[in-house]
């Protein structure tokens, strides 16, 4: 239920990368209105405090620990909490949060929905689940396969601070990263992969501001019942049929896909690679890390929260 007559939004973190973004999208969106704190008052806990009580949702696309502060600034308000959308990573495994990726499972739309609380999803993860969990749950590959994910991004995933070492000339063309294999992603990509071993996550970024590939290399061998390239393919067709914003495509005839296609869209496309002889194939996701990756993600999640999901569908 609305506290004014349209829908109000507050976005916590509005001059960020994320929030930016999410900005933007919102002014082209008919039937809310967006409330903010004056700049330099933008960090003031009392300021964030009044604005929370009076909006009906609040987004946070601040770093994890100031996501943290904001979220049980949020809660204390009590009868007057305003419904919370995270942007960041700090609760995306946390049972009292939805996770916000409504193509992930029948119902998934309604429970985001219903929700106080839900938790946008990571980048990289947005497309590594959906090519996943599809598999798993028709039981193509076993929850212990021994998954590999490999990803590219553009630099502009890595914010405000990534974003001014590639403009400036300071950052390396291509980097691998996360070698450590401690990536904060892969939480929340082995949970709602439904994997019970934890995966292998190996991104990286290149000298483009936006886009993302996320591809996962598989032996046929070690599927279920050596399911075929075209098991996979019609199993990920099925799952996402009459999906607004995710698509499974036949790959590319040249064998080659590159990570900006669908930049500034909410759109994501999957597609299986494969060859028989050999009894391999690679699973790609391409999509926009600002996009479904981030923002556009956001702002369909403000759709189904605040109940505006025509109006998101059409815009996008
Ligand atoms: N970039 C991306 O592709 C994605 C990012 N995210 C997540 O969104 C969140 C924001 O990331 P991103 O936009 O990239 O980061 P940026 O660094 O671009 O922006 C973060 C913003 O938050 C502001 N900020 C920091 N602390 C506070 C605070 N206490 N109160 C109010 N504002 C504050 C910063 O201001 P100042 O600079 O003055 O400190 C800055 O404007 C992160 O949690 C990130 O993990 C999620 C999906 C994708
Ligand atoms: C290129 C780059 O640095 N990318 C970021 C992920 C960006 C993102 O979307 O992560 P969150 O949604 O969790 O913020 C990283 O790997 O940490």
């Amino acid at each position: 239920m609305a506290k004014g007559t349209i829908p109000t939004i507050f976005i916590d973190g509005e001059a960020g990368t994320t929030g930016l973004g999410i900005r933007q999208r919102l002014e082209a969106l008919p039937g809310v209105a967006l409330r903010s704190i004056d700049p330099e008052r933008r960090k003031n806990p009392e300021a964030k405090r009044a604005l929370m009580a009076e909006v009906d949702l609040v987004v946070l696309c601040l770093p994890d620990a100031a996501a943290k502060e904001s979220a049980a600034m949020a809660a204390s308000l009590g009868a007057d909490a305003p419904k919370l959308l995270d942007a960041s990573t700090a609760h995306r495994v946390d049972p009292d949060w939805v996770y916000g990726v409504p193509e992930l499972a029948p119902g998934q739309g309604d429970r985001i929905a219903a929700a106080p609380r839900v938790a946008n999803p990571g980048c990289y993860p947005t497309g590594g689940i959906l090519l996943l969990r599809p598999l798993v749950e028709a039981g193509l590959l076993p929850s212990d396969y021994p998954v590999t994910v490999n990803a590219v991004s553009g630099y502009s995933g890595g914010g405000k601070a990534m974003i001014e070492t590639f403009e400036e000339g300071e950052h390396p063309a291509f980097e691998l990263y996360g070698l450590a294999l401690e990536h904060k992603h892969v939480p929340e990509l082995q949970a709602y992969s439904k994997l019970s071993r934890r995966p292998i996550f190996v991104p990286s970024v290149g000298a483009f501001r936006q886009g993302m590939l996320v591809s996962v290399p598989l032996h046929l061998g070690l599927l279920a019942g050596n399911a075929s390239p075209e098991a996979l393919h019609e199993a990920l067709a099925a799952y996402y049929a009459g999906s607004d914003f995710v698509s499974v495509l036949p790959p590319t005839t040249d064998g080659k896909l590159e990570p900006e296609a669908l930049n500034n869209t909410n759109k994501l496309e999957l597609r299986v690679y494969g060859n028989d002889a050999r009894g391999q194939a690679v699973l790609v996701a391409r999509l926009d890390n600002l996009g479904k990756g981030a923002s556009g993600a956001a702002v369909q999640n403000i759709g189904l929260m605040l109940g505006l999901g025509e109006a998101v569908r059409a815009a996008a």
